[in-house]
């Protein structure tokens, strides 16, 4: 395998074609979906020459942890669809690569379970807020004894994403055996997670009254909505349009960045995930504004075309695509990258 795009294609040949089509698929007309890659290859990197330098410094510092490379796990669900180690698998790929997970709360493996496979790894917890504040909390203490170091609190998500493939598949519950995990609920069973458009700043408020971890937002695409980010205390926002399964027709993440690291100002990090597929992707999103992005499908494929050692050649894949690129346009450091060194189209 030479590239992420080959890792899919593996992928789709080894998953049954409803699952394959869970993780591969966005909402409506999958417009968002497209144009997040695509609007990747519209951007021209400028390189600088001559700037004599041996060697290349990936690493970045996020909410007071190290990352080896400015790339993040991004949370998705379900990743005993993929592989039957599931999210274990993905947690020691991670702790493989020092990078940093963010843990679905609809992951198919306990997040205690999954601290426990990887104890080196270090994992963020992506959490829904739900409606019922008490049962949220539970979660939260569940997130915080395993070890997560900051919530990231998904925000796009008002409701659920309609997505034409999963219904035509009639894809609409795991498979016997398995569930989400972190919803169980003592005697009543598993819960079903509630996207509910009640969910509002007064929740994030209240959250930070439950917890002292950091919260990151995840799914902000509105400039204004970064700024009220800061105002209520977000450690970090994550530029996100759910990879296309939610709203269709949202822009590309990459196009919202240079206006929301614009109002955040360098107050908190700013995280993008949607459509990286290549190291040059990392370094226009790092040039345009961004601390670091995540990567959310190409590390389900990794992990169904082989378990923990596809993910982990996903995530080497990626880091010696950065490491060139950086190398090529003059740079070495991923914080020597600035807007300059990226051009779009007129
Ligand atoms: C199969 C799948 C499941 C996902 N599950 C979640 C989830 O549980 N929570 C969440 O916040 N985002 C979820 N996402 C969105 C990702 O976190 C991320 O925003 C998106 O996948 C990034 O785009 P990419 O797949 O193009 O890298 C999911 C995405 C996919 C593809
Ligand atoms: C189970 C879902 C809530 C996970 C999700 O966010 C997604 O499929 O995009």
């Amino acid at each position: 395998m030479f590239s992420l795009r080959e890792f899919e294609a593996l992928a789709r040949e080894r998953l049954d074609p409803a699952h394959y089509d869970y993780f591969a698929g966005g909402a409506g007309d999958e417009v968002t979906l497209r144009a997040n890659e695509a609007a990747f290859g519209r951007l021209a990197l400028l390189p600088r020459v001559l700037r004599g330098a041996e060697k290349r410094q990936l690493d970045v510092t996020l909410l007071g942890r190290r990352a080896s490379m400015p790339v993040l796990v991004a949370p998705t669900a379900f990743h005993r669809l993929a592989h039957p180690e599931g999210e274990r698998a993905t947690a020691r790929a991670v702790a493989a690569a020092e990078t940093i997970m963010i843990v679905s709360m609809a992951s198919t493996v306990a997040i205690e379970d999954v601290a426990a496979a990887a104890p080196e790894a270090t994992l963020w917890f992506q959490l829904y807020i739900q409606p019922d504040m008490a049962f949220t909390e539970s979660i939260v203490r569940r997130a915080e004894a395993a070890g997560c170091r900051a919530l990231v609190v998904t925000v796009d998500s008002s409701a659920r994403g309609r997505r034409e493939r999963e219904l035509r598949h009639g894809f609409d519950d795991l498979p016997d055996g398995m569930c989400c995990e972190n919803l169980r609920d003592g005697d009543a069973g598993v819960r079903p997670i509630v996207m509910s458009p009640s969910i509002s700043w007064e929740h994030v408020h209240r959250l930070r009254q439950i917890t002292a971890l950091p919260i990151v937002l995840k799914g902000i695409l509105h400039p204004e909505d970064a700024r009220t980010a800061i105002l209520h205390g977000a450690a970090a926002v994550m530029v996100s349009n759910h990879g296309g399964r939610q709203l269709d027709t949202t822009p590309a993440t990459i196009e919202m960045l240079p206006e929301i690291a614009a109002a955040v100002c360098g107050a908190v990090p700013v995280l993008l995930d949607g459509g990286v597929r290549r190291g040059t992707d990392v370094l226009k999103a790092l040039a345009l504004g961004a601390d670091a992005v995540a990567v959310g499908r190409p590390v389900i494929w990794g992990l169904a075309a082989d378990g923990e050692r596809g993910a982990g050649r996903v995530l080497e894949l990626l880091r010696a695509e950065i490491e060139q690129a950086l190398t090529l346009c003059g740079c070495a450091s991923v914080h020597d990258l600035d807007p300059g060194m990226v051009r779009r189209p007129c």
